[in-house]
């Protein structure tokens, strides 16, 4: 493509969009944001040298569009499927993602780093990272500014600007974005724009003399980017190619230290069922590519997030004192609802996940009841904050923690595994984990009524198990699980929702003649010790089962049998966990088939154990001396 004409750039551009949009009708994906790059990844490849220039996207999920120009157009049909690739950037699938992303606002970081190899002889090239205005109103995104412009290493930074997030982009930073895009017409008003000015084709050529002659006014007014030194080119327009070209190269030829452009894009531009809807397509299943319409949903039971937000609203309705907190994800974690109905009690704090939760630990330590909602995976970039601002503090901030366990096509980087075991390890906390989403509304209720400090509760991704659901939520006693189903010789002590793979368990264990209690445990801290010792007395297996990494519930509940002395041999004990591995996208039953968690891997391993322990083996033989 490099050798193309522009004009001809401009039809490639064209070709890519509609590739794009028939390739992702067909899997799914994240769509809008794509289409809101298309010139740029075009002008971007055309004019850059990648991959020896280096080419980072902030999330990795506008990238489908690179992917297709780099030479993973046909493997396109495989997005987010499995086997197939990745729906973010990511080093092992090409030469041409040299780093991998799908958490925000890591690029500028990452880049720099590049940039800073460079010169101490390690890589070369270019570095280009195009972060958008939502991944812009994260904390890592100044902290890598504040470092860049102070080291004046040569990168680019491409800012596209569609003033959107999931939602709209919010925020006192997306105002001084719209105050620069104000300022027009475009300009480049740093001095590799002065030299160059010259060259631009027009109309770069009479702003840039207008944007030199208004110098001396700006400086009180120019951009919070030359503040932090870098040179601010911009606004631009992000869908005019052969204008994106033309800077490009100027830039490419005369830059000498951190030049930020401000590109201004249409989320979803080109497809007007995108263009025209609420969400403007950021994340879609399968449609029709020449309507738009999307695929009908399969689901049967509500979404545990809906049933979330639907007892956390009405909770807040009995309780001035409870107030919602997300981290960009209004719409995610269900809590647009809870907006419509509490709109003064809703905080949406942009992707900004370590300040959400200082921030409800502020709201907690003033009095109020703040519910902070935050996928799994999202809250551990928030760890010291729950540490240090919130468990030490002992204050209750109430955690709701969406998508924890595996949840398919976004894949590892979206797998929420580790929150038990981050969590479970703070003096203090209360973490729970709901079965269903009966249990999910009680959890709600635990929580809203949980003053003495910091309460969690988890709950995956997608359709509940379809349960009816309690008029209202009823308070949980803090510490105590249930058993579903008694039974003699294996127990399964289950966090979270493979209590119905348990029960599964359960049955082809007992068309085997073997005999299954399946317990709930609820909490994970504190533990239920007096049903973990009852389930270790009476049984000869005791199998934990969880959707999240070890080191987690199975390891509290095995410590808690060893320092009490009550491994003594007469129980075996087996944790099942995640694997210790990153389990690639599929779906998410395909994911816990191969991470060894469903019914029949559950009966497997618990036959396995018992087949090994001695008060079965002795029992056998007594069966087999009766029987003969
Ligand atoms: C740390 C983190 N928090 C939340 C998200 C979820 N998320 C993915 S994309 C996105 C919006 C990004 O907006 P922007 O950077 O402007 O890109 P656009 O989708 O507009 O192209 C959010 C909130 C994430 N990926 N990482
Ligand atoms: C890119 C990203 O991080 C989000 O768009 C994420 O894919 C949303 O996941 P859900 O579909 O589970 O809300
Ligand atoms: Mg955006």
């Amino acid at each position: 493509m490099r050798r193309l004409r522009d004009a001809e750039l401009v039809d490639l551009a064209d070709e890519l969009r509609r590739d794009t949009i028939a390739k992702v009708a067909a899997t799914g994906g994240h769509l809008g944001s794509t289409l809101g790059v298309i010139e740029l990844t075009v002008a971007i490849h055309a004019v850059f040298t990648t991959p020896r220039d280096k080419l980072i996207w902030d999330v990795g999920h506008q990238a489908y569009a690179h992917k297709i120009l780099t030479g993973r157009r046909e493997a396109m049909a495989g997005l987010r499927q499995d086997g197939g690739l990745s729906g973010f950037t990511k080093r092992s699938e090409s030469v041409y993602d040299p780093f991998g992303a799908a958490h925000s606002s890591t690029s500028i970081s990452a880049g720099l780093g590049f940039a800073a190899a460079r010169e101490l002889g390690y890589g070369e090239g270019d570095v280009v990272a195009v972060i958008g205005d939502g991944a812009m109103s994260a904390g890592m995104a100044y902290e890598a500014m504040n470092n860049a412009g102070a080291l004046g290493k040569r990168m680019f930074v491409i800012l596209n600007d569609n003033e959107m997030s999931i939602s709209p982009s919010v925020g006192a930073f997306s105002r001084h974005l719209a105050t620069l895009c104000a300022r027009a017409p475009v300009v480049g008003i740093d001095v590799v724009m002065k030299k160059a000015a010259a060259r631009l084709p027009e109309p770069f050529k009479t702003g840039a003399a207008r944007a030199r002659q208004a110098m001396g006014a700006l400086t009180g007014n120019s951009s919070l980017f030359e503040h932090m030194g870098f040179s601010y080119v911009g606004p631009v327009d992000g869908h005019n190619l052969p204008q994106l070209l033309a800077i490009l190269r100027t830039l490419k030829t005369r830059a000498d230290g951190p030049v930020l452009i401000h590109a201004i894009t249409r989320k979803g531009a080109g497809y007007a069922p995108a263009e025209n809807s609420a969400d403007k397509y950021h994340g879609v299943g399968s449609f029709d590519a020449k309507t738009g319409a999307l695929s009908k949903s399969k689901a049967r039971a509500p979404a545990y997030t809906k049933v979330f937000a639907q007892a956390l609203t009405e909770e807040a309705g009995r309780d001035d004192r409870i107030v919602a907190v997300t981290a960009a994800m209004a719409s995610g974690t269900g809590l647009d609802a809870f907006a419509k109905a509490h709109p003064e009690r809703m905080f949406d704090v942009g992707i900004a996940e370590q300040h959400a939760v200082t921030f409800a630990a502020g709201l907690a330590a003033a009095g109020m009841k703040p519910f902070c909602a935050i996928y799994s995976t999202f809250l551990q970039r928030a760890y010291d904050q729950i540490v240090h601002d919130v468990a030490l503090q002992g204050l209750p901030v109430r955690f709701a923690i969406d998508r924890a366990g595996l949840v398919g096509a976004d894949g590892p980087t979206h797998a929420g595994a580790f929150d038990i075991a981050f969590l479970t390890n703070l003096p203090g906390f209360t973490v729970m984990a709901a079965a269903d989403e009966a249990e999910l509304v009680h959890m709600v209720a635990s929580a809203a009524v949980h003053d003495a400090g910091p309460i969690a509760f988890r709950y995956p991704r997608g359709e509940g198990t379809g349960v009816a659901l309690p008029e209202r939520g009823v308070p949980l006693e803090i510490g105590k699980g249930r058993v579903v189903r008694q039974g003699r010789d294996i127990a399964f002590l289950s966090f979270g929702t493979r209590l119905g793979e348990c029960l599964a368990a359960a049955d082809l264990l007992a068309a085997r003649g073997l005999s299954a209690t399946v317990a709930d445990a609820r909490f994970a801290k504190p533990l239920d010790t007096a049903l973990i010792e009852d389930l270790a007395r009476n049984h000869d297996v005791l199998l934990t089962v969880e959707e999240g990494a070890s080191g987690g519930f199975g390891a509290a509940v095995l410590t808690h049998l060893a320092d009490g002395g009550l491994l003594d041999g007469s129980v075996a004990v087996r944790t099942l966990t995640l694997p210790d591995r990153y389990e690639p996208h599929a779906s998410p039953d395909v994911m816990y088939e191969r991470s060894g968690l469903t019914a029949p891997h559950l009966a497997d391993s618990a036959l396995k154990c018992l087949e090994r322990t001695s008060r079965h083996q002795k029992d056998h033989a007594l069966r087999l001396a009766a029987s003969t």
